[in-house]
Order: structure tokens, then sequence, then C-alpha cells
């Protein structure tokens, strides 16, 4: 379990990080969202003891991780896949590690396995493409067999097939009752793989809670009507409390009215309809709109 307290970090100017709190449960995996510069980096960096805050606590079952001798048995992170030494090895690079944390030889070529990296193992880092690096980063994370893992933009240079993959291992990992922690700059990444979100903005906790509790909070849906007679099914529908609007090829948009309604006002009072299709906000758009005032704020540089 990861627990973050009134955690503030201060740079100079900048309120990186302003009394955040939340709490990352096992067993599932959650969605650390936010626009650039939110804050994301900072906060995970803090709680792999990596920056010291301004105040307040990050600790993982219980402990700060700075606590914890043999780290990687602990706690799994993929922070920035460029920071590795690009003239080993893959295999060297987490053989090393495998030493300083106590952990068996074994497990180096088990991780490789699992991330797909056998075959390029005894070639140099140097060379590995972005996503060959997000896979090494990942089977580093892994290597301790840690109950709590911990991913920065781990999307970033994957192809669809390395997507698909992680968010295949990311769920695994869940249910085998690990903390999984994955921080992204966007909703359509966590879609399909988070079961609880936290979502920061200017550093700043603005939400904190499950995929489907967001969804049915901020989907917005509208209903697109075409119809011969559009006079009449606007005065009918906004007589019966709906908002319509006129697009430009012709049909309506409709809000604050199923198309069911819709179907039934229009078939009591005779009116054609020709066409009559409910569409959903994505939830990418409603993150949008949820985080558009940290965006603002940030491009107007008044943090
Ligand atoms: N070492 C530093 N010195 C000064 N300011 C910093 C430092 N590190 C981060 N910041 C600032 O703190 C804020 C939060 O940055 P952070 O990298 O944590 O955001 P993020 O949510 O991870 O963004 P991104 O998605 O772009 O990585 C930004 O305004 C950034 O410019």
């Amino acid at each position: 379990m990861i627990e973050v307290n009134e955690l503030t970090k201060r740079y100079r100017k900048v309120n990186a990080v302003n009394g955040l709190t939340f709490t990352v449960r096992p067993g599932q995996v959650t969605g650390f969202l936010g626009p650039n510069g939110a804050g994301k980096s900072t906060t995970l960096r803090m709680l792999l003891g990596l920056n010291e805050p301004t105040s307040g606590t990050a600790t993982i079952d219980g402990r700060p991780f700075r606590d914890r001798p043999r780290g990687l048995r602990h706690v799994g992170a993929l922070l920035d896949a460029h920071d590795v030494h690009g003239g080993r090895s893959a295999t060297a690079h987490l053989s090393a590690l495998a030493r300083s944390n106590g952990i068996g030889r074994s497990r180096v070529h088990e991780v490789l396995a699992e991330v797909g990296l056998t075959e390029v193992a005894r070639r140099r880092i140097g060379g590995f493409s972005l996503g060959m690096r997000q896979r090494l980063g990942i089977a580093t994370a892994l290597l301790g067999d840690p109950p709590v893992l911990i991913f920065d933009e781990p999307i970033n240079g994957l192809d669809p097939e390395g997507v698909r993959w992680v968010r295949g291992l990311f769920r695994r990992l869940a249910a085998e009752g690990r903390t999984v922690f994955v921080s992204s700059h966007l909703m359509s990444e966590m879609e399909a793989t988070a079961d609880q979100l936290i979502v920061i903005g200017r550093g700043e906790l603005i939400a904190a809670e499950s995929l489907a509790q967001f969804a049915a909070r901020s989907t917005q849906q509208s209903v697109t009507v075409r119809t011969p007679d559009g006079t009449r099914l606007t005065d009918l529908l906004t007589t019966e409390g709906a908002r319509v609007l006129p697009d430009d090829d012709g049909s309506f948009t409709v809000t604050d009215m199923t198309a069911a309604r819709i179907g039934e006002l229009a078939f009591h009072h005779r009116v054609m309809v020709q066409e009559l299709t409910t569409h959903t906000a994505s939830l990418e758009k409603a993150f949008m709109e949820l985080t558009a005032d940290s965006v603002e704020y940030l491009a107007g540089d008044r943090r």
C-alpha cells in the first residue's frame, strides 16, 4: 500500500506538489493522471526517496522507501527509461542490480524472458530503441518480485503490441495482489487498464475514485436527431425540458433527454424522425474538462 499525506514539494518559485494526500491499495491498478507539469514525476520521485519533500510524508507499506536496504524486493519502479548506463548489456545491468539487492541470478533471465528481451540481452543498452529501454525498465521493476510497483509513463515508446502486452502485465500483477501505480498524462491509456484513478493538477488532488465513478460523474450524453420537421420537434422537446441546438448539416443535437424519450415523444406527436444517435463523451474529454483549469494556469505561468 502506498500512502501519501500532505505531501508538498516547493522549488524556488514553483509549488510542484502541494498538500497532496491519497492512498493506493493492493490488488488493483491505480492510474496517476494529470496534464504535463502536474507534479506526477515529482510525487513519484519523493515516494522513491529520490527527492526530499518540503513537507508531508510518502510511505510504502508503512515505511519511507529509504528505510528499506534491499529496496528492489519491496518496490519496483520504472521512472526514466534513459537513466541507465548505455555501455552495459541488459544482462550486466540487471545482474549488478540483482547482486546489490540480494536477488538470485536466475531471476535476471526470468525477467528478461518476461519482457521479451532474451535475444538482445547481451547487446549494449546504448543501441536499444526507446521501446526496448522501456521493456528493460519494466524488467528492472520486476526483478525483486516486489509487492509494490510504480511506473512513470510506461507506455511511451511502445508499439501497439507492446502497449497491449504492458496492459496485460499490469492487470496480472494486480490480480496477484500487488499494488500497481501507473502515471500517464493521457486518460485513453488508463481507460483499458486502471481500476482506480488519482487525478492531479497543479500539484493538487482533483479526484481520487474508481474509473467507474469517474465515468459516471463526468460522462455527458447527447443525441443527434434528424427530422424534416425541425421546428415542431424542437418546440416539442424544449417544452419537455430538453436542450436542442441545430447542427450545420440540418440535424439537431439534443441534451438532457434520452433517445428513447425523444423517439416516444416524436411517435406520440406524429413527427417523422430519420435518425436518432446517442453519443457518449469520451473519458479523455471528461478528463480534459476536469483538468482544464490547471492546464490554463500552467500556460499562464502563474504557479
Ligand atoms: N528540479 C526542479 N527544479 C525546478 N522545478 C521543477 C523541478 N522538477 C520539476 N519542476 C517543476 O515542477 C512541476 C511539476 O513537474 P513534474 O515533472 O513533477 O510534472 P509531471 O506531472 O510529471 O509532468 P510530465 O507529464 O510533463 O512529466 C513543473 O512545473 C516542473 O517544471
